[in-house]
């Protein structure tokens, strides 16, 4: 069964598929959206899933007459560099890709970002069609924010551009490995811990079901989870107040993947560790244990990581974290859980609270 969702942002709306072997009808789903034959189109991908998904898609593309071309990058986050960007670019002007072209994303969120900045950038923005294959591409592959990476600061070149629709062919998932599982539920968890305390009981209590790819069970959690992601966009699609909240942690996450060196820890598993950092703040602010107790506990139990590696140095990640996108006028912003599955946007979190926080992700177990 396909099950669908809006993002309802006015003129640039658009649906979220959902669903098993959507991708044996890509061509039926590009025509419904009037996506041009006449010019060239790009598949974004990298060199796993190119393995195993490129030909078919490229093929029921052209039965479907449409022109695909393809640029495949190497698979990982150090893809989303501004040299491979270029790269791309490149082929966009080789292959004669004009105004009319689209750009699309075959991939977890490294080519969803990735080739969503091409698209907002190349002659100024084409159109952008996501084809998610990660579990954790639930989450980057709707909402319109696309970027590369700078060796400082994760995601800090970069645009919003929404794309024409998101087809979410569920049976692709069955190839990931299983790190790659693990890390894409965390976003599915942080889902539930923002917004719906319910979901978030429902995705601790069907882990194994989560963990061991269960059709039914991965359906209905990639449905709620692109639920809530698909509510908060259609009400802040800017981040101007509510959408910060859908960075529950990741100013401490997003410092640990640059300190790291991009790709050494998956974003999920850097987020699974800032999101238990956030509840220990949560803690340190005043508000109940089990906050702490209940976050950490759920982690554990998908078997992702929440602490911090010890090697890692302190001031390396205080000094990382100060490139996150929601500072502004000197002021530091943390989301923090207040209790389960709701979150407040906290601008009174002192550095030196935070710091003890880091300090003690590294030494706690
Ligand atoms: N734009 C957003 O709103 C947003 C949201 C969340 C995360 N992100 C970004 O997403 C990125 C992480 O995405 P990801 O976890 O999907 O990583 P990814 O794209 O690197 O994919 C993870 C790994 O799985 C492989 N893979 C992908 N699909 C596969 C399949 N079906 N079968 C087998 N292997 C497959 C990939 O080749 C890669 O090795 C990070 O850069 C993060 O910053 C963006
Ligand atoms: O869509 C959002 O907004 C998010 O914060 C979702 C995050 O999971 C995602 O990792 C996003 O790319 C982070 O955004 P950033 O603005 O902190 O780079
Ligand atoms: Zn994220």
């Amino acid at each position: 069964m396909i099950k669908e969702l809006t993002v309802n942002l006015g003129e640039r709306s658009y649906p979220i598929y959902i669903g098993q072997g959507l991708l044996e009808e890509v061509g039926a789903y590009f025509e419904k959206h009037g996506i041009s034959k006449a010019s060239p189109l790009l598949i974004v991908t990298d060199s796993h899933v190119a393995e195993r998904y490129l030909q078919p898609v490229t093929d029921r593309l052209k039965e479907a007459g449409f022109q695909p071309v393809s640029h495949t990058v190497q698979a990982g986050e150090k893809s989303k560099a501004l040299s491979v960007l270029e790269e791309v670019v490149t082929t966009c002007l080789e292959a004669g890709l004009d105004r009319k072209s689209t750009v699309v994303a075959l991939g977890g969120g490294v080519i969803g970002d990735l080739a969503g900045f091409v698209a907002a950038s190349y002659m100024r923005g084409v159109r952008f069609i996501q084809i998610p294959t990660t579990i954790l591409a639930h989450d980057s592959s709707v909402g319109g924010k696309v970027a590369v990476n700078h060796p400082l600061a994760k995601n800090i070149i970069g645009a919003f551009h929404q794309p024409e629709f998101v087809l979410y062919d569920t049976s692709t998932l069955l190839s990931l490995p299983d790190r790659e599982v693990r890390a894409g539920l965390s976003e599915m968890i942080k889902h539930g811990l923002i917004w719906d305390a319910e979901f978030t009981t429902w995705c601790e209590d069907n882990a194994d079901r989560l963990t061991g790819l269960d059709p039914e069970a991965l359906q209905y959690g990639l449905y709620k989870g692109c639920g809530v992601k698909a509510a908060v966009v259609s009400q802040d699609e800017r981040e101007n107040d509510l959408r910060a909240i859908l960075n529950l942690g990741h100013t401490i996450g997003h410092a640990l993947e640059a300190v790291a060196g991009y790709g050494e820890l998956l974003h999920g598993e850097a987020i699974a560790i800032g999101m238990v950092g956030a509840a220990m703040l949560s803690v340190q602010l005043g508000n109940p244990e089990e906050i702490h107790t209940v976050t950490e506990r759920i982690f554990r139990k998908f078997g992702l990581p929440v602490r911090i590696p010890a090697h890692y140095d302190t001031d390396a990640i205080m000094t990382a974290m100060m490139h996150d996108k929601k500072f502004k006028e000197g002021q530091m912003v943390y989301i923090v859980p207040t209790e389960i599955g709701k979150v407040e946007i906290n601008k009174n979190v002192s550095a030196a609270l935070v710091r003890d926080v880091v300090e003690r992700l590294k030494q706690e177990d």
